[in-house]
């Protein structure tokens, strides 16, 4: 088992990481328990496909567990869906001492944590992802939230988890398309600050992707490592540290709320597109190589994810998606400041971006 501590004071946790873990979860979720009942709240395709064995190895623990059973899908970080978990999680007696797991990809971690935030002004959860892209990025770091037709993730808090439980073999039974999707988040990594980790996902991106163990073990430790570090630097996104984790979601998010958050376009792949898109943005500012840029592209299209506002199917003017940029939760003073690359692992918060020409880019990129 790798073990990532998350160091933050008395919210420090760890990140347990090991294939096969959920069939062991039980005894080890005991010994992170404040006591108290176990409430596992999940979606119904997880479900269908991990919930047994979690509740299994509970029961064999001697832990009694509720079960609650949300829709599956994006629009599920709603506030009728905060607002019908919290009546059920009220309705159950929970007490700020019993254990909240939250089992399941991004959605059901934000909305859960969210919910932990809030109820009796803060209960304990737990993070059990079940999908790429929880396993490596949403489950660690305490950002919890749900969208509003204003735009993504706007109303939230920042709540850490108690303990993180990582099982890479749950993403067996996840749908190749999601898979595509967390290896967006795989990848930023790499492009943050870390070229040899790019190269790793150019070398072994493709065998990840196939489900080859080895390789995706190392991918979920290795970002899990890299957002940890950046977490315990800038817990709340102060100084400019925490925000290099957004490289991509500008676009990203913009593209997220033009098609209406939900499977038309996944969040993955809105920053994989939204990566692209800054890359080449950060070329036409003269900042990175064009070279770069096309790299960049490449391996994510490889990966078979969209690098093109064609590919994500959008067709709006640059104006448009500039006005969804304009709820962006780094707006400061009327300004907002993006992520713009000097070259691969070479990310940085670009203060004074003109977002007239940001829209001109976008109108160039449609129409190219
Ligand atoms: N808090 C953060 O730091 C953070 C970071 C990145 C993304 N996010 C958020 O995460 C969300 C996206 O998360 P996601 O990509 O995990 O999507 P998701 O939670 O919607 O899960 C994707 C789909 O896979 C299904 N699924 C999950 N695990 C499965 C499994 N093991 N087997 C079969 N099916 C399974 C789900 O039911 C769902 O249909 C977005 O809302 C995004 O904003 C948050
Ligand atoms: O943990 C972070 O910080 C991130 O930015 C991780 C992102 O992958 C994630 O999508 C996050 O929810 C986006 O944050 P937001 O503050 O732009 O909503
Ligand atoms: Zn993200």
């Amino acid at each position: 088992m790798t073990i990532v501590p998350v160091s933050l004071g008395d919210r420090s946790y760890d990140v347990a990481i090991a294939a096969g873990a959920l069939a062991h979860a039980g005894e080890r979720l005991k010994s992170y328990a404040r006591g108290g009942r176990f409430v596992v709240v999940t979606d119904e395709h997880v479900a269908a496909a991990q919930l047994p064995k979690l509740t299994a190895s509970l029961e064999a623990a001697g832990l009694t567990v509720e079960p609650i059973v949300l829709p599956a899908g994006e629009s599920t970080k709603s506030w009728e869906q905060l607002a019908a978990l919290s009546d059920r999680l009220l309705g159950l007696g929970i007490e700020r001492s019993d254990n909240i797991i939250a089992l399941g990809g991004g959605v059901i971690g934000d909305l859960v944590g969210f919910a932990a935030s809030i109820l009796k002004r803060g209960c304990g959860f737990v993070q059990v992802p079940t999908t790429l892209l929880a396993q490596v990025d949403s489950s660690v770091g305490g950002k919890t939230a749900i969208n509003t037709p204003a735009g993504k993730n706007l109303i939230g808090a920042f709540h850490q988890p108690s303990h993180v439980l990582i099982d890479p073999d749950t993403i067996d039974t996840l749908p190749r398309r999601e898979v595509g999707a967390g290896y967006a988040e795989v990848v930023k990594y790499g492009l943050i600050d870390d070229p040899v980790f790019f190269d790793w996902c150019e070398a072994n991106g493709e065998h990840l992707l196939a489900g080859d163990p080895a390789a995706r073990t190392h991918a979920i430790a290795t970002s899990i490592a890299a957002k940890a570090r950046i977490v315990a630097a800038d817990e709340r996104e102060t100084t400019g540290v925490r925000a290099l984790l957004n490289l991509g979601h500008t676009f990203g998010h913009a593209l997220e709320a033009e098609t209406g958050f939900g499977t038309r376009l996944l969040h993955g792949e809105g920053v994989a597109c939204g990566m692209a898109l800054a890359f080449r943005y950060s070329a036409r500012l003269g900042y990175c190589e064009p070279e770069d840029a096309a790299r960049v592209s490449a391996h994510l299209k490889a990966a078979g994810l969209p690098v093109t506002l064609a590919e994500a199917g959008v067709d709006t003017s640059g104006e448009v998606l500039v006005g969804h940029m304009l709820h962006d939760k780094k707006m400061a003073g009327g300004k907002l400041p993006f992520l713009l690359a000097h070259g691969i692992g070479r990310t940085f918060l670009a203060k004074g971006v003109d977002l007239a020409d940001v829209a001109a880019f976008l109108d160039g990129e449609r129409d190219s």
